[in-house]
């Protein structure tokens, strides 16, 4: 089958700027680009008129929840991917803190499996490093790696002992797998629900402090060096993890990096009194230095990329108040237009550097054949509004979750089109298409 879609704009390294280009796919493939005002003859085949829109390789998210198996009300693997293909997303890893937890070739192959059947966009599951998340015994590496995990992760709590993941990570590498890591050392934190700081003095709350995070961040990057493996930092938020990655990689240490929008956007200065646990999650949102140092370090390199860390939780659980409620926020239907609107749109990025971020980047890193507009690779592409500004409205998220700080933002960048493999899986106006 063959589609056009024409009248595009597509960025161009060498204009550095905006150009109007068409595409051919062919079998789910980029077969061809033409650029120019006028557009192909395209009769007998299907055309899709992006006039106006920009066309980016589909984004890529590697850090995401799921929730399926076990927590189905607060997400599923439909709901889930299809929040994602509305944000533009057409790549997303979800993280294995499920219930059971991913760390079973059965666990891993019934996530796929409902993927495959359920899923509009690409999923590339997670495996637990610890059975049960417990950081007690490991998982069966090879396993899980045959059964179609894409990296190893404990995600949503830290592995506490060292010489367990020095294990990990010398088996992982042997493997040739990456080792993903949440950093948070649980003798310093104890059951605090936002940073030490400003918000936390002023309402007499124990605050989680920097050192909680980075401890695990400068700890892992030894152990990177001494095993060799790949090893991945989630949601860096703090001003420490950075000038220890920094460290890293400068000494050549195999260390990449993440954040989220949420920690470039927002500090606990935000946070408004009512203590509405929306503004929860963990990491916590950090200090205004924490901030301006995570966007630094994105466009200095340190961090390498950007993912959502998307956490959808019930109404319910949210509505139990900043100490009781679950930490995260939802994500995918967000991340796009607050990054542009935050970042290019006042200038301080160029479109091609955000894009860069949330495609090609996340590809390189995990080496996965996505986040490219290039002829001959797979047809995962996003046409995205920059000119129309509109207002958050979680009512309209395709997740489960509006647990969102971003409730009534007032933002530009809206996705208009996900298109995966050369299948439209969502548009704005006649939303999934399965
Ligand atoms: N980020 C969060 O606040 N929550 C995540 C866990 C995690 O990413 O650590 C979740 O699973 O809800
Ligand atoms: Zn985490
Ligand atoms: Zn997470």
């Amino acid at each position: 089958m063959t589609t056009w879609i024409i009248n595009a704009s597509r960025w161009s390294a060498e204009a550095g700027g905006l150009e109007v280009a068409h595409v051919r796919i062919e079998e789910g493939i980029i077969a061809e680009w033409r650029t120019g005002e006028a557009a192909p003859d395209t009769s007998g085949a299907e055309t899709i008129d992006a006039r106006g829109k920009l066309i980016s390789p589909g984004l890529i998210d590697m850090h995401v929840h799921l929730r399926e198996p076990g927590f189905e009300y607060k997400e599923t693997i439909a709901s889930g991917t299809e929040s994602a293909a509305k944000g533009g997303f057409t790549v997303i890893a979800p993280m294995p803190n499920t219930r059971p937890v991913m760390d079973t070739q059965e666990t891993i192959s019934l996530v796929l499996d409902k993927a495959k059947t359920e899923g509009v966009v690409r999923v590339l599951p997670y495996a637990a490093i610890t059975k049960n998340e417990l950081g007690r015994e490991l998982t069966d590496f090879p396993a899980l790696k045959e059964a179609g995990a894409i990296g190893f992760t404990d995600d949503g709590v830290g592995v506490q002992n060292a010489q367990m993941m020095k294990n990990a990570m010398a088996l992982a590498k042997s493997l040739d797998m990456p080792v993903i890591a949440h950093c948070e050392d649980d003798t310093l934190v104890e059951g605090a629900a936002v940073t030490e700081g400003e918000f936390a003095r002023k309402h007499g709350l124990k605050g989680i402090p920097n050192e909680s995070e980075a401890i695990h961040v400068g700890r892992d990057i030894l152990l990177s060096e001494a095993t060799g493996v790949h090893y991945h930092v989630c949601h860096v938020s703090t001003e420490q993890s950075i000038r220890l990655i920094r460290l890293g990689k400068s000494v050549g240490v195999n260390v990449t990096s993440e954040v989220c929008p949420h920690h470039l956007i927002l500090s606990d200065e935000d946070i408004p009194d009512s203590m509405d646990a929306n503004w929860k999650m963990n990491p916590p949102l950090r200090t205004p230095k924490d901030v301006e140092a995570c966007i630094q370090a994105l466009e200095d390199g340190t961090i390498d990329i950007i993912v959502t860390d998307h956490a959808p939780h019930s109404e319910e659980e949210k509505a139990r108040g900043m100490e009781r409620a679950p930490f995260g926020i939802v994500g995918f239907e967000t991340a796009f237009p607050l990054l542009y609107t935050k970042f290019v749109r006042t200038g301080r990025w160029s479109l091609d550097f955000l894009l860069r971020r949330m495609t090609s980047d996340p590809a390189r890193v995990f080496r996965l054949p996505y986040g490219t507009l290039e002829q001959g690779a797979p047809a995962d592409l996003t046409l995205i509004d920059l000119e129309n500004e509109r207002e958050v409205d979680p009512a309209t998220f395709l997740t489960k979750g509006r647990n969102t700080p971003f409730a009534g933002w007032k933002l530009y960048g809206w996705p208009s089109m996900t298109m995966v493999g050369g299948k439209v899986v969502w548009t704005e106006e006649n939303g999934i298409n399965r």
